[in-house]
């Protein structure tokens, strides 16, 4: 295979909160092998619980560093074991679940530079991190670091029309702020600090990877209309940030040749190309293929809206990014963090622990669940910024709990409301044409995405895999070595996307407006 050979296969690399998930096409963008390492489960000695370690406090949480390393040599294993060959890599790209950060220790850099292929990644790795447990998306414990931040910039609004968002907790500028100021020695030894999809793209290129535009704009330090680090938010938050950071490039940016690592221990090419990486939510958008007007749902840990946008207008609700597949445009997010792990939390406490019973539920209750209505969150919602839950009858009146059915049921039909009233409220409206297209470990169940279908009042349509973000990764990666920017996105495929219908919209009265006020009066004063 030589450097201009296309005919070859991608991979997509996907570092979600969950797993390590490996996905290869053909030269066709056809699907042809996904392989997985499930932290819980196949990385117990890390003791994470849905892939994360929430401290003590509830609102701390972390992610073991070395546990991503070690999982990505597990999966580049079990890929091997089966037969995969590496040598057909034509080029890699790949995602990490957003906001999450890594700090690399002074010294590191060498030793990414002199991997030695008769050593695993984790035992050469492993000790390169000031900060051993990385704060991720699911952290909410930098209040104080984010109205810090809004004051020195003017406040939220101001904050959200320089970065696309009002100060989060989960957002690495607040999280790196924390860092400065509670750890600064550790701060001081770090040379450079990298996002979760940065930081897997530095391994696999054997040199520090630079963040790209994408998920640059999931962490408040990135100018979204000048596309560099904005000069007064690193200035709010830490001292020598910039140079940690590196200098931000465009989503498909060819970061040059796969590190001699991987040739040598796994029979990559050497012509292999590393594409930059990016987060799940951007991934999401370039595996769906998304075209204006339509909506993604992603069901994974967090349940995700994206929407396509080509001009921002940043609210201090929901947050705008720079698209991954076209510079010049953006898309827009909203996350709520109470997505799968509570209705795994429902699935256990109401049917028994299996899914099948979970969708059950579903099939034997109507839409609408006679009035009753639930909102349920077992951890601080991001939107709105709630816990707990809650429970009303038809006639909005408080209630302790519904029967077993109806309570799986008002979980779900809650969930897909505030989905829909959210987005109404960034100004998005449905029309007869509007598409949703749903993906994430959840979009496998047909019944919630009936429920999601009967919700917006249109039709669901899924994918061959439920895994958009790695997918949309083997996708960028030949977008990549195509031209990247200067090459339309749309026009590196052959065939049509493989959209599947997977449910029609039931005649249904979703009161959305009545749900947007049960939502406003839990929300604490
Ligand atoms: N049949 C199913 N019905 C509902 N949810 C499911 C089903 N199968 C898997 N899931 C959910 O998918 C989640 C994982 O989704 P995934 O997108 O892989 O997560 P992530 O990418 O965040 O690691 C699990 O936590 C599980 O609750
Ligand atoms: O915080 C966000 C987006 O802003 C989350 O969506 C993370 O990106 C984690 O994604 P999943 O692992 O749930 O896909």
């Amino acid at each position: 295979m030589d450097e201009t050979d296309v005919s070859g296969t991608y991979l997509g690399f996907d570092f979600s909160t969950q797993q390590v998930k490996i996905l290869a096409t053909d030269h066709n963008l056809q699907m042809m092998k996904e392989v997985s390492v499930h932290f819980d489960s196949e990385l117990p000695q890390y003791n994470t619980k849905g892939g994360a370690i929430m401290q003590n406090d509830r609102i701390t949480v972390t992610a073991p560093t070395e546990m991503w390393v070690q999982a990505l040599d597990l999966a580049l294993d079990k890929m091997k074991q089966s037969g995969f060959d590496f040598s057909t890599v034509v080029a890699v790209s790949g995602t990490g679940q957003q906001h999450g950060s890594v700090y690399w220790k002074n010294g590191s850099h060498a030793i990414l530079r002199r991997l030695d292929a008769k050593m695993t990644l984790h035992e050469q790795v492993k000790h390169c991190f000031s900060i051993k447990d990385s704060p991720i998306w699911m952290d909410s414990s930098t209040y104080a670091e984010c109205r810090y931040l809004e004051k020195c910039v003017g406040g939220a609004q101001q904050l959200a029309d320089i970065t696309g968002s009002r100060a989060y907790e989960r957002f690495t500028a607040n999280q790196i702020r924390k860092v400065f100021c509670r750890q600064r020695e550790a701060y001081e030894k770090t040379e450079r600090i990298s996002l979760v999809s940065s930081f897997a793209a530095s391994m696999l290129l054997g040199d520090y990877a630079p963040i790209d535009y994408s998920d640059g704009s999931g962490m408040n330090l990135l100018n979204l209309k000048l596309k560099t680090w904005d000069k007064t938010c690193l200035l709010s938050v830490a001292d020598n940030l910039e140079e940690k950071l590196g200098i931000p490039v465009p989503s498909s940016t060819d970061l040059g040749y796969i590190s001699s690592y991987f040739c040598q221990r796994y029979g990559f090419n050497s012509n292999c190309k590393v594409i930059a990486f990016t987060g799940d939510n951007p991934a999401s958008l370039a595996g769906c293929r998304l075209q204006k007007g339509d909506i993604v749902v992603s069901l994974g840990t967090s349940d995700t809206l994206i929407l396509w946008l080509d001009e921002p207008h940043p609210s201090t609700e929901g947050h705008i990014f720079i698209n991954p597949i076209d510079d010049d445009a953006f898309m827009a997010l909203l996350c709520f963090k109470n997505g799968s792990l509570t209705r795994e939390r429902f699935r256990d406490k109401y049917a028994g622990g299996s899914w099948e019973n979970f969708s059950k539920a579903l099939q034997m209750t109507k839409p609408t669940n006679n009035g009753n209505i639930g909102i349920y969150f077992d951890v601080q919602e991001i939107i709105p910024e709630s816990v707990g839950d809650h429970r009303f009858d038809g006639k909005d009146k408080k209630v302790v709990e519904f029967s077993n059915d109806e309570e799986i049921r008002s979980l779900v039909e809650g969930q897909f409301m505030a989905k829909r009233f959210h987005a109404e409220q960034l100004g998005h409206k449905l029309t007869p044409q509007s598409r949703v297209l749903a993906t994430g470990g959840a979009s496998a169940n047909p019944e919630i995405l009936q429920v999601l279908s009967d919700v917006f009042q249109a039709p669901v349509y899924t994918l061959d895999t439920s895994n958009s973000a790695c997918l949309g990764c083997a996708y960028r990666a030949n977008h990549g070595v195509m031209g990247g920017h200067k090459t339309a996105f749309a026009d590196i495929f052959r065939q049509p996307p493989n959209y599947k219908l997977a449910a029609k919209p039931r005649p249904a009265d979703y009161d959305i407006k009545r749900y947007g006020r049960l939502e406003n009066a839990i929300i604490p004063l």
